[in-house]
């Protein structure tokens, strides 16, 4: 199973994605999602410059060792740049293996260790009553969890909240960063009303998430994890930075309420004291970004160990490939928690042509051969390339902080 061919498409359908396509000998290919959202020509240079000319020629059916060979190869190890790279090539040649094998891939994973995958939906509001409002109409599509995120008070503009009420949330909506205005105070006084007003609404069974998106210090995180305690997440993520992952032993000291972590991790070893302290309670790391099926797999089987459960990141910047492939992993993985799901654009769709579908807060897997995603590269090439960037944040007196 010689690979013959590999190229990268670029395409736009409402916001950008890198795909790359590998082709062996026999006609068999497969496709892996490379984008990296705000630096997804870093990427495609990457995959062109440096993988492609090295990866014609080799034995697709060999994933292990070109995995090997892309990370050790590199010298530079880890790093979101060349983990994305590594990640596409290693979910293009799942693609492939399963494709050859004639089965779908949760089947070379292990098989089904559940019927359906639990997803999440998002559901934003400019106010706590706009939010709700979202919630009730979630709920009545089927989800059976939420992610919560509402405006605040006295912040103009804030992570998680569309600009307009009904609109879908798109963070890298500028060419240049866009500047936003933090307030810690602010928001840690006003978000705990959020999860009372939306249990008193909805009551004890429905799941409720929330995304601090880097904001807090430790002890400030373990301040809000404490005041949310009654109202029983089931998770807040992203609560601190996680360079440092001590900071999360801090958290921990004080409260309950479960953790996740991780959709800006890229390796093991990102997640290693976190998992090893049992510090948290979900990984992040979507796919595309942790470098394929290879390596997510053994991160997985690790956080399984200390009774960490899976919860993939999800959001729109993440291609359906990512998606597709996503909801094989989950299927087949034994300690899955949830499944992020932000739809994408009836143009992403077209675009990629997929078999999975959405049912009653559920994902269902495909039986197609392969991820069950593929790409129509004629309808690609109408949607060009735009520059987009993530927004930055400052602290009201002009301080930079994290977005
Ligand atoms: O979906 C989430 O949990 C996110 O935090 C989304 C991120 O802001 C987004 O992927 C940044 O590219
Ligand atoms: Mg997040």
């Amino acid at each position: 199973m010689k690979i013959s061919d590999a190229y990268v498409i670029v395409t736009s359908p409402g916001r950008n994605f890198v795909t790359l396509k590998i082709v062996t000998e026999s006609g068999t290919y497969g496709i892996g999602d490379a984008t990296l959202n705000g630096r997804e020509m870093a990427v495609v240079a990457y995959l062109e410059e440096h993988v492609i000319p090295a990866l014609i020629g080799r034995d697709a059916s060999r994933i292990e060792d070109i995995w090997h060979y892309l990370y050790r190869g590199a010298y530079w190890r880890r790093g979101p740049v060349t983990m994305a790279a590594v990640s596409a090539v290693d979910l293009a040649l799942w693609d492939i293996k399963a494709k050859a094998a004639g089965m779908p891939l949760y089947q070379l994973l292990g098989g089904k260790s559940r019927e359906r995958v639990m997803t999440y939906a998002h559901c934003t509001g400019r106010d706590i009553e706009g939010c709700l409002a979202e919630v009730e109409k979630h709920v009545r599509l089927g989800y059976r969890a939420v992610r919560v995120q509402a405006g605040v008070p006295g912040i103009p503009t804030i992570y998680g909240v569309a600009k307009r009420e009904g609109e879908r949330y798109e963070p890298a909506d500028a060419e240049l960063p866009a500047e936003h205005v933090w307030s810690t105070e602010k928001y840690l006084n006003h978000v705990p009303k959020l999860f009372a007003a939306v249990r008193e609404r909805f009551g004890e069974e429905l799941h409720v998430l929330h995304d601090v998106h880097h904001r807090l210090t430790p002890i400030e995180a373990a301040r809000l994890g404490k005041a949310v305690e009654p109202y029983h997440l089931f998770w807040l993520e992203d609560c601190v930075p996680a360079e440092n992952q001590e900071s999360f032993r801090l958290i921990r000291q004080h409260t309950t309420t479960p953790l996740a972590v991780g959709e800006v991790f890229n390796s093991i070893h990102d997640y290693r004291e976190l998992i090893e302290n049992q510090w948290i309670d979900y990984i992040r790391t979507p796919l595309s970004h942790g470098g394929g099926i290879t390596h997510m797999r053994r991160i997985a089987d690790l956080a399984g160990l200390y009774h960490v459960r899976t919860g993939f990141h999800g959001p729109t910047d993440l291609s359906p490939v990512c998606l597709g492939a996503a909801i094989h992993f989950d299927t087949w993985v034994p300690n899955f928690g949830i499944q992020e799901h932000m739809p994408h654009t009836p143009e992403t769709d077209t675009v990629f042509p997929h078999d999975y579908r959405f049912e009653d807060g559920h994902f269902l897997v495909g039986e197609a051969p392969g991820h069950g995603v593929d790409i129509d590269e004629t309808l690609a090439k109408q949607y060009p390339y735009k520059r987009a960037s993530l927004p930055v944040n400052r602290l009201e007196d002009g301080t930079l902080w994290h977005w």
